[in-house]
């Protein structure tokens, strides 16, 4: 597989239309096809004060070595095919948004040790494969519901565009943090390797086999770096080497826009979050766009409607994809659509709101016979206080004491074994349900 060869004396890939033919053909059909994806409204980006530089920037990311193999990103295709197909569960979680500060070994290792331990504890129960995906090695940008913050400052959009610090100088995207953070994806995802092969058994307990990245792909500027193509599927794509498993988030997710063109054109694994104003015909609009060859687990739906609403929302949209013919990974994202601010103003969570979503996640596809493929999950293994409840977790009140996020409030260590042993139970009866045959 090679790297998109962009055309001569010029960054930006060409606006051609050409039948596919020799490999230069095939690259100026897909940089065409790319340059007409980006080319669509993009939401959430940021507008750098030098665009210069961040042309510049683009120049030198496009040389980068990528993050991931494509014959890693295949075998993730396959695993998340069987998930599709009822076969496997999937775990995916980290950070809400990495940081460059809190980008310490001790953090990485900490978050990758939950993970897997939140795995074994899913492994155990239903004897299941789990398929492991960490949000990591990219996840450092950030959509915002508001483009400036209560101090009437721009946003924080995470490290690969500014600063959370609270001044304006530190708020102003900077291109470079592009670089600093594609520098950070690269050791990270260093880390996992050694973890997972040389590290010898004390390391490989703590990577527990195969983890898989995954970021939300936001930043175009970033995202458009480091593709190669991809010649092995049913059509000529695009394989990013940014990460395994990208998805389009909740606010970026128009039609008409270019995240759901880029993702279209990409050959990982993609995923697409979806909230509680989603209709039927929507989803199937998206699935037919993102899945147009009907490939087992492509594209993973994560659903985040929040707990009040997931049994009334989610059933009309499992029943519409189901009757479409298309097998995608049936996700619950328990934590966006619950998020509230406390008494104290600390951004929120409550633990039992996410083990209701979660329940009534499970529940809906117990009752139409489909299968709930996996949770995704914000979280980590430091000693946080950012969501509330849980046995032993804290109370509002506590939530100043160890408060670290950059962004959204992640569970901890105890709060994620916790609310993994109900995703477990909740597992295990889906696996003896399916055994049982059809009901
Ligand atoms: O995950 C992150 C999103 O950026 C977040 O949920 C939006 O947060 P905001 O409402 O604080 O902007
Ligand atoms: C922004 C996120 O989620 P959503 O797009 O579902 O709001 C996220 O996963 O951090
Ligand atoms: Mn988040």
């Amino acid at each position: 597989m090679r790297q998109l060869q962009w055309p001569a004396d010029t960054d930006q890939p060409a606006d051609t239309d050409q039948p596919a033919g020799a490999a230069e053909t095939v690259d100026a059909l897909l940089a065409g096809r790319l340059a007409q994806a980006l080319d669509r409204p993009a939401p959430q980006q940021p507008v750098w004060p030098d665009p210069d530089r961040a042309r510049e920037v683009g120049a030198l990311l496009r040389r980068a070595a990528p993050i991931v193999t494509a014959a890693e990103t295949a075998r993730l295709r396959r695993e998340l095919a069987a998930v599709a197909g009822g076969q496997a569960f999937l775990l995916q979680g980290g950070d809400c948004a990495e940081s460059f500060a809190e980008n310490t070994e001790a953090h990485r290792r900490a978050n990758l040790r939950t993970l897997t331990g939140m795995a074994d504890v899913l492994t155990r129960r239903t004897a299941v494969p789990v398929v492991k995906v960490a949000r990591m090695a990219g996840q450092y940008a950030k959509p915002r519901s508001r483009a400036v913050d209560a101090q009437g400052l721009p946003a924080y959009r995470g490290d690969m565009v500014n600063s959370a610090e609270p001044t304006r100088a530190a708020r102003t995207p900077d291109p470079d943090r592009m670089l600093r953070a594609h520098a950070a994806a690269v050791d990270t995802m260093a880390l996992i390797r050694r973890l997972g092969r040389g590290g010898g058994p004390e390391a490989r307990a703590a990577a527990g086999g195969d983890i898989y990245v995954s970021h939300e792909a936001l930043l175009l500027d970033y995202e458009q770096c480091s593709l190669r193509t991809d010649l092995g599927g049913p059509e000529p794509r695009l394989s990013s080497g940014l990460g395994h498993f990208l998805w389009i988030g909740e606010r970026t997710r128009r039609l008409d826009g270019a995240h759901i063109a880029f993702a279209r054109l990409l050959s990982n694994p993609i995923g697409l979050k979806l909230g509680p104003d989603t209709t039927p015909e929507e989803a199937v609009t998206y699935v037919r766009r993102l899945d147009p060859h009907a490939e087992p687990g492509r594209l993973t739906l994560i659903s985040r409607m929040g707990h009040t609403r997931v049994r009334e929302v989610l059933p009309p949209i499992v029943e519409k994809v189901t009757a479409s013919g298309h097998q995608v990974v049936w996700s619950c994202d328990p934590m966006h659509g619950n998020t509230y601010t406390s008494a104290n103003g600390y951004k929120t969570r409550h633990w039992s709101a996410m083990a209701d979503e979660i329940t009534g996640f499970f529940d809906v596809h117990r009752a139409l016979g489909t299968h709930p493929g996996g949770v995704h999950l914000e979280v980590t293994g430091d000693h946080v206080t950012e969501c509330v409840g849980g046995t032993g977790g804290p109370a509002e009140a506590e939530l100043p004491a160890r408060y670290r996020t950059a962004c959204d409030p992640r569970l901890n260590a105890e709060q994620a074994r916790e609310l993994a042993h109900v995703v477990a139970e909740l597992a295990a009866r889906s696996v003896r349900d399916r055994k049982g045959g059809p009901r």
